[in-house]
């Protein structure tokens, strides 16, 4: 544990008060049904409930706007910690678009966030809420089941979205471009209102490997870290190369093929070779494996690099921001393409959809800079006028060498982990 800290910037400032927690609490357990904000993986993270204050930015510029708001907003409380970890004290949640400066992201200051880390557990509360009392409140029943549910085409039918992906292809052989990422959505609709804590708890139990995020309702588990800040420390988990599950012998046969394959390595490569350039410059050090190893959740393997790096004590404006950091790596490949501006521009052109946060940066930041961001995959977007319905994503690497089919098929092993939480 690290020292705690008291800042008292004046009389009137809203007081933020963390205290730790003899018992480790199950995190998503804690979350009732209005506004759960999530970031949990094997049990720790953080978990947020209440709104004591929230931005929506969009525009040029929309990461640095963000980024001064928060400044501002943190250094303006009265901060009682008593616990002094990443992500004790003030904390914000995110969820960037994957275009910033044309979609709306949400930043929500919870009024209480419990969090967990290394076994140690704690409670943050904004405002008058007694820490104590807040613990006591149990947490509200699940609805129902979902039942039955309908799922829909979302803007492309498979058809018209297999044509999208010969088209980028095309453009991959004209030499357009040397990758694009091509994403569909299917909307499914219940009979009864989907309970995010219920798809919550059914995705950490499912995907323990991945991150359970839920932020302004968009939940999902995924598998890819885009960028962690733990003072000058930086790590990244770059996915990109999928390969599906098969039964017995033939799940090895697969796993060995997607690591001999030549096409999924190309692509993974782009992934890797777009977050390194990008963090490059705000490093004093950067590790990037010279192999990828294999991740292997339960509908999908993924080709996975992590990279670490030590971020240098100051540059041209000073030390980066974790925001800044984001806003410097964001869109990789593994959710863009090779060169990103080209890959933008097909994306638009064919997709038919807007991304809103899909495929965005999604996670937390503290008030000293620390902070995790994923990427919002493996998820969906909870439709704000109907609770019953939600739209779900999924997205594939274009390269040369990629099959329509193949493409279409691993959209479907994709949406299957947001299937199988809804269907439970
Ligand atoms: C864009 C998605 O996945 C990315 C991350 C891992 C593997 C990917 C792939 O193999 O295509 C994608 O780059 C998605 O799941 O919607």
């Amino acid at each position: 544990m690290t020292a705690a800290a008291v800042t008292t910037p004046d009389a009137a400032a809203p007081a933020v008060t963390t205290v730790a927690l003899p018992d480790s609490p199950d995190l998503l357990a804690l979350l009732s049904r209005g506004g759960a904000l999530s970031w949990v993986r094997r049990g720790e993270g953080l978990v947020g409930w209440g709104e004591a204050d929230r931005l929506e930015v969009s525009g040029p510029g929309a990461l640095a706007e963000a980024a001064a708001w928060w400044a501002d907003r943190s250094a303006a409380l009265a901060v009682d910690d008593e616990v002094g970890v990443p992500g004790s004290g003030p904390v914000v949640f995110a969820s960037v678009a994957f275009d910033p400066a044309r979609e709306t992201s949400v930043f929500v200051v919870p009024e209480v966030v419990v969090g967990r880390r290394d076994g140690v557990a704690w409670v943050t509360t904004t405002g008058d809420a007694d820490p104590g009392d807040v613990m006591a409140a149990a947490r509200e029943p699940l609805t129902p089941a979902p039942g039955r549910l309908r799922y829909a085409d979302g803007a492309l039918d498979p058809a018209s979205w297999c044509g999208a992906v010969s088209a980028a292809i095309g453009r991959i052989g004209a030499g357009d471009l040397a990758k694009v990422v091509l994403a569909r959505d299917l909307l499914v609709t219940a009979d009864v209102p989907l309970d995010p804590r219920r798809l919550l708890d059914r995705l950490a139990a499912r995907f323990p490997d991945c991150w359970t995020f839920a932020v302004d309702g968009l939940l999902g588990a995924t598998p890819e870290l885009l960028l962690r800040r733990t003072g000058r420390q930086l790590s990244a988990r770059v996915l990109a190369g999928t390969a599906p599950r098969g039964a017995g012998a033939e799940d090895e046969r697969l796993a060995a093929g997607l690591l001999a394959s030549a096409k999924d390595r190309a692509e993974h490569a782009l992934a890797v070779d777009s977050l390194v350039r990008a963090l490059d410059p705000f490093c004093t050090a950067l590790s990037v494996p010279e192999q990828p190893s294999l991740l292997t959740l339960p509908n999908v393997r993924h080709l996975a690099t992590d990279v670490v790096g030590t971020q240098r004590r100051s540059g041209a404006r000073g030390r980066a921001g974790l925001l800044e950091l984001v806003d410097a790596v964001h869109p990789t490949a593994a959710v863009c393409g090779t060169p990103p501006e080209a890959a933008a521009g097909v994306i638009a052109e064919l997709e038919g959809m807007d991304r809103g946060r899909y495929a965005g940066p999604v996670g937390w930041l503290d008030a000293r800079g620390d902070g995790e961001f994923g990427l919002a995959l493996r998820c969906a977007q909870l439709v704000d006028d109907d609770p019953c319905s939600a739209r779900l994503f999924a997205g594939c690497g274009i390269v040369a060498g990629s099959d329509p089919a193949a493409e279409l098929a691993e959209t479907q092993s994709k949406f299957a982990a947001f299937q199988a939480a809804l269907e439970g």
